[in-house]
């Protein structure tokens, strides 16, 4: 039996992710929290015929923590969004708080559960979790997952255009380390999958970097204040959510980016550390995934000059997020 739970399960992300979940043969029981409408999406979702129980919960009674009970994976899309003109981080003094919040209904309650994070600025709510769970003893650097999944989604599907081929897009594979937001994203194009074509310039791979970087603020302008991607990050949320899943049920070869913590040595974290010649913390990377969690932390590879430039680029940026993030719990008044 496998319960998803989804913080934030109301709002623009929540929605369909709730929707793809129920619709995860993998997901028994779906739990749905947020501070406003889940006992209406709930009833509307319950009426799906697919397996998976719902149930809606809101603040009143404990609600957070019912929802969180018994819960393997939850998923947190709760905060704000962007609007026009904003950056990640013009979220972080809403967000931080309300991460903080729901990861500590989550360390008391749910401890042992995958943790999810797609609230953003993810370069700083990451650590906000990971900090929370060590003040409550119950870090385990396996389980809690900065979702970068769209940042792939993207870079994958705007090569399938370039290619000519929008059927190749889900089966194109490109690796996009770093963070998440702006020049934090560092997509590897010279390990796609599906190779660029061979006489692709250097200034038009430029602007397909900086598209990736910048995707999420190409959807910010077309919505015009209406908020930011919620639908593509419905999908890539879910893909994530069921790699997760199927490496927990025990399935072999399972392999997702995502930003999580250097910590875990075992898994490869100081040799990636090495790799990009930081004492940075936090990193994404292409992350194997067992029953457990990480079991391997996937190191970067060869990359090119020009990608060697971009991982420099990134490197100041997210010191600056994440170090924000571990002083919004560890130092609060700061
Ligand atoms: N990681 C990514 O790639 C990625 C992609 C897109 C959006 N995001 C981020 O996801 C977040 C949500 O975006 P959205 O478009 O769904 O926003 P939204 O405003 O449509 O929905 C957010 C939901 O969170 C709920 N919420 C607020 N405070 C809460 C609390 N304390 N507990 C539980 N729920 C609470 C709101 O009621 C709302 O239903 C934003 O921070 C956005 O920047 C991340
Ligand atoms: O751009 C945003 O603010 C939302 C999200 O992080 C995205 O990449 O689309």
């Amino acid at each position: 039996m496998v319960k998803a739970v989804v913080l934030g399960a109301a709002g623009g992300i929540g929605q369909p992710l709730s929707l793809l979940l129920k619709c995860n043969p993998l997901v028994n029981e779906l739990g749905l929290y947020d501070i406003v409408n889940t006992p209406g999406v709930a009833a509307d979702l319950s009426h799906i015929a697919t397996p998976a129980k719902v149930e809606g919960f809101l603040p009143p009674d404990n609600g957070l923590a019912k929802a969180l009970r018994g819960a393997d994976i939850v998923i947190i899309p709760a905060g704000v969004p962007r609007k026009p003109g904003m950056t990640r981080d013009d979220l972080f003094n809403i967000n931080a708080g309300i991460v903080r919040d729901l990861a500590t209904g989550i360390a008391t309650t749910a401890p042992k559960a995958y943790v999810l994070v797609v609230s953003n600025p993810v370069n700083s709510t990451v650590p906000i979790v990971v900090e929370v769970f060590k003040k409550h003893g119950v870090f385990d650097p396996k389980r809690i997952f900065g979702v970068t999944t769209l940042d792939v989604v993207r870079a994958s599907t705007f090569v399938s255009e370039i290619l000519g081929d929008l059927l190749l897009a889900s089966s194109i594979s490109v690796p996009v380390i770093g963070g998440h937001s702006g020049v934090t994203i560092v997509p590897l194009f010279s390990q796609s999958s599906h190779p660029l074509p061979s006489d692709f310039a250097k200034a038009d791979l430029e602007t397909l970097t900086k598209r990736v970087q910048f995707g999420g603020d190409e959807v910010v302008k077309a919505k015009d204040g209406a908020g930011s991607a919620t639908l593509s990050m419905a999908y890539a949320g879910a893909e994530f959510a069921s790699k997760v899943l199927k490496a927990l049920k025990g399935e072999a070869g399972i392999v997702a980016p995502s930003f999580v913590h250097l910590s875990s040595d075992a898994a490869g974290g100081e040799a990636i550390r090495k790799e990009i010649g930081t004492d940075l913390d936090y990193f994404s990377v292409l992350v194997e995934l067992g029953t457990g969690g990480v079991t391997k932390l996937r190191p970067i590879g060869k990359v090119t000059e020009y990608e060697r430039s971009l991982i420099d680029a990134a490197l100041p940026d997210l010191a600056t997020n994440i170090d924000k993030g571990v002083a919004f719990i560890q130092s609060p008044k700061l």
